[in-house]
């Protein structure tokens, strides 16, 4: 069974190195340009072995001071790059843990020069694996070890445009990368090819390094235009019962260089590898974000870069990130978003476990690791893991037997030990999941006081719509009740006031202070204020109206002695009132009131309000609603 294992309680070390950042060291390459437009403008200043500061020549205001694990100086070698960075994790390997070391910066700034370097000057990659050759070797002849035999295996793919492609058997274009059931990164189909010697792996690396896809651009002849992820795996293979297995993987990663397209000159295909070059750096960026601010998805799908480097970044590897950066002023810009992100990248906390795996079932020899592919297909793999999990599983009451016999096997420290750690590894694990589940918790609770809240906005939404629509519907029956209120046979103390009356009512600041219209069921209430008050109420009640101009089923009465002598006053007005008097009115403008004036000379005084129906352009309708709204006038003044 492939077991998840935490190093430090497995080995006994310090538990405070159970969980490791992501190293982050910066290298500066030599001055190299040429053409020196503005003389030799440096915009980088090296500090000391671990600070730096980026200048902006145009304001030296913004001169910005960073500090990393590890500043490597312009005049740095390959050697104490590598010995200071790689050298001290390769040992991680040997007990089952996964590290990873990737190359990052602006195209040109030196990043395949620091990984893969020159014959005259080897970079990581050479001196990581003939190193990791040696501690192999040592490792099996130590007296401690004898039991334990290591293999390491090679695999090598550059990610081009979105495609996983199989350096070392170039026909695997376009691989699938999957995950196993353990949370590990694996490409099935992938090429892997053994390495006993520092000449094998040489031999398979600069084949392979051929068909990686490199470019010319403005910035760099050879360009890399892909991320190239050298995997090298080690196992570590127990001979004698329970024939256990640790695998450990080192990814060396060349990144692919960030780039600005207006600097590069990049055009038809370089523009279009530029694209997917720098959307994958940026959910790199993105991956880095999530994965620093604890959010609950970290956006490792989002790119075949970040996918692979799952397990590398924030998953179970230690990390160790190079910022390659150059010092002409013309890489300012990049190197500040570099170094930015360089910055951010070191808040990453990664948990190492090593991944056992333990083979109870009695074999005669231990297999040797596949010359040819990593893993067939997914569904082989699933398989076998199931198979795996079958006869493994010590809580399954029907291996519990057999693995009690392999224990007994074994050296009763030994037993005694592995049960220690499993039962840290149990309280370590519940431990953690109460630690991730307070914030998801709050979180969850968060999220459902917003879902909550949209809910209620929605439902206020809908109530607005329906009263909307409910003052529509009124305001166009009323426009109807309106349109025919001359036909409603109304007693002579009852005025119906339209509800859009209302606005004609609180057309004033006057009206609003003292129209107050009250419900039916208040009617008692508005009696006592009417003598309490003394003040002219208008009424809603029901309508006695029948018609399609009542269904609104209101209508609004008026103190009988108010609504007379309004009726006198207007009368009045019209049988003596001049012409700006008359103006004075609702409804009568200078027109109007000339023509009352005309008629009235012509025929004597107006015996009823009503009489003016008989003046031209005058119907009933007009004159009933000029009484309507001189009268509501009156009544609020
Ligand atoms: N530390 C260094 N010392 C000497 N030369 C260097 C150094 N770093 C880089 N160079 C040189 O600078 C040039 C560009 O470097 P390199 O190709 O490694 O950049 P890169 O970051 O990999 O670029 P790209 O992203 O475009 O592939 C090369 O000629 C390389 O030899």
């Amino acid at each position: 069974m492939a077991k998840r294992v935490s190093l430090m309680d497995y080995h006994g070390g310090n538990k405070k190195a159970s969980t490791a950042r992501v190293r982050v060291a910066v290298r500066l390459r030599p001055y190299m340009d040429k053409e020196e437009v503005n003389g030799k403008r440096l915009c980088v200043r090296g500090l000391d072995s671990q600070s730096l500061e980026i200048v902006n020549w145009r304001n030296q205001l913004e001169t910005m001071h960073y500090q990393f694990d590890a500043f490597y100086g312009n005049d740095s070698t390959q050697r104490e790059v590598y010995t200071g960075s790689v050298y001290p994790i390769l040992s991680k390997l040997l007990i089952g843990q996964n590290a990873s070391v990737f190359a990052y910066g602006p195209t040109g700034a030196g990043k395949t020069h620091t990984m893969q370097g020159s014959p005259g000057q080897p970079g990581i990659i050479p001196r990581a694996v003939r190193d990791l050759l040696q501690m192999a070797r040592a490792a099996s002849s130590t007296a401690d070890d004898e039991t334990w035999t290591y293999s390491i295996t090679m695999s090598y793919v550059e990610i081009y445009q979105e495609k996983v492609m199989d350096l070392l058997e170039p026909k695997n274009k376009d691989l699938p990368i999957r995950e196993d059931k353990d949370h590990n990164i694996l490409i099935p189909g992938l090429t892997q090819k053994t390495i006993n010697t520092f000449a094998d792996f040489d031999e398979h690396f600069m084949l392979a390094s051929q068909n990686r896809t490199v470019a010319s651009t403005k910035l760099n002849d050879r360009s890399s235009r892909s991320h190239a992820v050298l995997l090298i795996k080690v196992q570590k293979n127990q001979q004698v019962v329970p024939y256990r297995q640790l695998t450990g993987k080192l990814y060396l990663i060349d990144l692919a260089g960030s780039e600005d397209n207006r600097r590069t000159g990049n055009q038809g295909i370089r523009l279009k590898e530029s694209g997917a070059i720098n959307s994958s750096l940026f959910t790199l960026s993105k991956v880095v974000d999530a994965l620093n601010q604890g959010l609950p998805r970290i956006p490792y799908r989002d790119s075949k870069l970040t996918r692979l480097l799952q397990d590398s970044l924030g998953g179970s590897a230690h990390s160790v990130m190079i910022t390659n950066i150059a010092p002409e002023e013309k890489y300012y810009f990049d190197t500040l978003t570099a170094l930015n992100f360089a910055a951010k990248s070191k808040q990453i906390i990664n948990k190492p476990f090593c991944q056992e795996s333990t083979q109870v079932t009695v074999q005669p020899t231990m297999k040797r690791p596949r010359d040819d592919v990593e893993a067939p297909t997914a569904s082989r793999q699933r398989k076998k893991s199931k198979t795996e999990d079958n006869e493994e599983s010590p809580n399954s009451s029907a291996n519990a037997t057999q693995y009690k016999l392999n224990l007994a096997s074994l050296d009763p420290a030994v037993v005694e030990r592995l049960l220690k750690l499993d039962k840290i590894l149990t309280e370590k694990s519940i431990k953690d999941a109460q630690l991730l589940s307070t914030p998801k918790r709050e979180r969850m609770a968060l999220l459902k006081k917003w879902e909550e809240s949209q809910v209620e906005i929605e439902r206020l939404k809908e109530r607005q719509k329906e009263l909307e629509q409910k003052a529509m519907v009124a305001e166009s029956r009323l426009e109807k009740s309106d349109n025919s209120l001359s036909d409603c046979s109304v007693n002579e103390s009852t005025f119906r006031a339209p509800l859009r009356g209302r606005n004609r009512i609180t057309s004033t600041a006057k009206a609003k202070k003292i129209v107050r219209v009250l419900p039916l069921q208040d009617h008692n209430r508005q009696q006592n204020a009417i003598l309490e008050e003394g003040l002219p109420v208008i009424e809603k009640k029901k309508s006695k109206c029948t018609g399609s101009e009542n269904e609104l089923g209101w209508e609004v009465n008026i103190r009988t002695d108010l609504l007379q002598t309004s009726r006198e006053k207007i009368l009045n007005l019209l049988n003596a009132g001049s012409v700006k008097e008359l103006k004075s009115l609702q409804k009568i403008g200078d027109k109007k009131a000339k023509l009352i004036v005309g008629w009235r000379e012509v025929n004597g005084p107006f015996k009823s309000v009503e009489d003016l129906s008989s003046l031209d352009g005058m119907s009933v309708k007009l004159v009933s609603s000029f009484i309507k709204a001189n009268i509501m006038t009156m009544v609020a003044s």
